[in-house]
């Protein structure tokens, strides 16, 4: 009996190279509708579907391969005598290769079709063969993707069959996809995040060369409707980012955007070692600069504003890894040149993840982003913060959000300049944080204060203002300590721990 072959596919990129090649081996050729006429443009001798099914395709093309005869040729267990009566009796003739690739659903995302448009996307027919094929690897060779046409004509060429391996990494090739593509649609149609199974989608975009340490695996997964600060960044100059640079890269993004006036961060191990707001890129660069000149070294500086030729010359007299802003001067892309392994990444778009997500050892956690600033400002002493306390006050729990917790940011004319991080207690982040500033007028910290020593060492090192959440049942400690010290204190109603 002849072989047979179907092949319905929407990307048709070298379908006729592959049907070709499997006519000359002596299959026969069913196709689809569309798949069909191009296969009979270019002279391949082919059967349509729906001359097999005996039925039309309908529905505006919905129902085209969804037929016994179809999967009945698919699913047949080839070992099972009971299977291959029922194909005879039923005049079914087995299909032994499917090559199928699907609506293009998510391309669809990323040009922002409307609901309707994406409906019409999911893929029925497709998945269905696809899945039916790849259950039935054994006897099926199914294939997805169109970068393995050239590999099926040279395992066929090499072997003169397709073998086992061979058919059972093309089916696992196709339960990703599957699985991926229904993912997608999943997560489309998801609003409000309470699903029961977590549906994500994403693509690898490439392996790095290693994970946190050159003995740890990575690799880089892109969101499949093309959205999200990584997908839409440009690297203009410099190597490939490493898995430390995307997550560094990921918080110093973040902490520049929370800002509309003009801002710079520097960062290093995932923590703003500098971060200040300024007239332009230039004056926020030499304020982040000037928060901590020693831990910059290396670090990755982030823009929220074009970043000019002065500016990247500053940056060019120290080294660092990363730079990266919505834009760039052409004289500034010039200066950055002349350092060769510096990453220059545009980046126009700012960062929308609603959730986060963070695996543990057999669960993967999820939250929403920290959006939020704060619920409500109080002032809690007698001395109140004037205007430009204030200013500091709420630029310093803007940086406070994005430092590991105990998080305490000491902050002076817009400058975040000492950083306490990640302490196991406030008062060593308290500590840090003002020896590392040597001078400051305010300090913002993460949680609020279950005693009043962080008010006390404030008071040593001359801070005006405090800005912390407030809510601890010792609150009263630490408002009496700043009554005494002549230092004020806002609460904001609202936590930013950072594990
Ligand atoms: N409904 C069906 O029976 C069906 N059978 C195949 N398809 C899809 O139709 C596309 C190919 O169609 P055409 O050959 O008409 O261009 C492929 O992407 C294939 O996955 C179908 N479409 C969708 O659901």
């Amino acid at each position: 009996m002849k072989r047979r072959a179907l092949i319905s596919v929407f990307d048709k990129s070298n379908v006729e190279k592959i049907a070709e090649y499997l006519e000359g081996r002596g299959y026969e050729i069913l196709s689809t509708g569309g798949t069909y006429r191009k296969l009979k443009e270019c002279g391949v001798n082919v059967t349509e579907v729906s001359e097999v099914t005996g039925s039309g395709e309908m529905l505006g093309g919905r129902v085209k391969s969804l037929h016994p005869v179809i999967h009945g040729g698919i699913l047949a267990n080839r070992a099972k005598a009971e299977d291959m009566s029922t194909l005879e009796e039923r005049e079914i003739a087995p299909i032994d290769i499917v090559i199928v690739n699907l609506y293009p659903f998510f391309a669809g995302l990323k040009e922002d079709k409307t609901f309707e448009e994406m409906v019409e996307l999911i893929d029925i027919g497709g998945p269905t063969m696809l899945r039916s094929a790849a259950k039935n690897f054994k006897d099926v060779l199914v294939v997805v993707d169109p970068q393995d046409y050239d590999n099926i004509i040279n395992e066929f060429e090499e072997k003169n069959e397709i073998s086992y391996e061979f058919k059972k990494e093309m089916a696992r090739k196709v339960f990703n996809v599957t699985s991926s593509y229904d993912a997608a649609i999943s997560e489309y149609m998801n609003e409000d995040g309470e699903e029961e199974y977590l549906s994500v989608s994403y693509k690898k975009e490439e392996n790095l060369r290693y994970g946190e340490n050159s003995h740890q695996d990575a690799a880089l997964y892109l969101r499949n409707d093309g959205k999200g600060v990584m997908n839409n960044i440009e690297i203009l100059g410099g190597k490939k980012l490493s898995y430390n640079n995307i997550k560094d890269l990921d918080i110093a993004w973040k902490v520049v955007w929370e800002f509309d006036e003009p801002a710079c961060c520097s960062l290093k191990h995932n923590t703003p070692c500098g971060a200040a707001i300024g007239e332009n890129s230039y004056d926020a660069y030499m304020k982040a600069y000037n928060c901590d000149p020693i831990s910059i070294f290396g670090g990755i500086i982030a823009f929220n504003r074009k970043v000019d030729k002065a500016t990247a010359e500053e940056i060019n007299k120290i080294f660092v890894e990363i730079v990266i802003a919505p834009d760039f001067e052409e004289d500034a892309l010039a200066e950055f040149s002349k350092k060769k392994n510096l990453r220059v990444l545009k980046c126009q778009y700012k960062p929308d993840d609603k959730y986060e997500y963070v695996s543990v050892d057999g669960a993967m956690l999820r939250q929403t982003r920290d959006e939020k600033l704060l619920e409500e400002l109080k002032y809690v002493t007698e001395n109140q913060p004037s205007e430009k306390e204030l200013e500091d006050m709420i630029f310093g729990m803007k940086i406070c959000k994005y430092v590991k917790s105990n998080a305490i940011v000491v902050v002076k004319d817009k400058m975040a300049k000492g950083v306490g991080a990640g302490q196991v207690n406030r008062i060593w982040a308290a500590c840090e944080a003002l020896d590392r500033a040597g001078d400051g007028a305010i300090l913002a910290s993460d949680a609020f204060f279950p005693f009043s020593d962080v008010v006390e060492k404030a008071g040593e090192y001359g801070i005006k203002g405090i800005i912390q959440p407030g809510g601890s049942i010792k609150d009263k400690l630490s408002i009496e300590k700043c009554e005494e010290l002549g230092i004020s204190m806002v609460f904001t109603g609202l936590r930013h721990f950072k594990h």
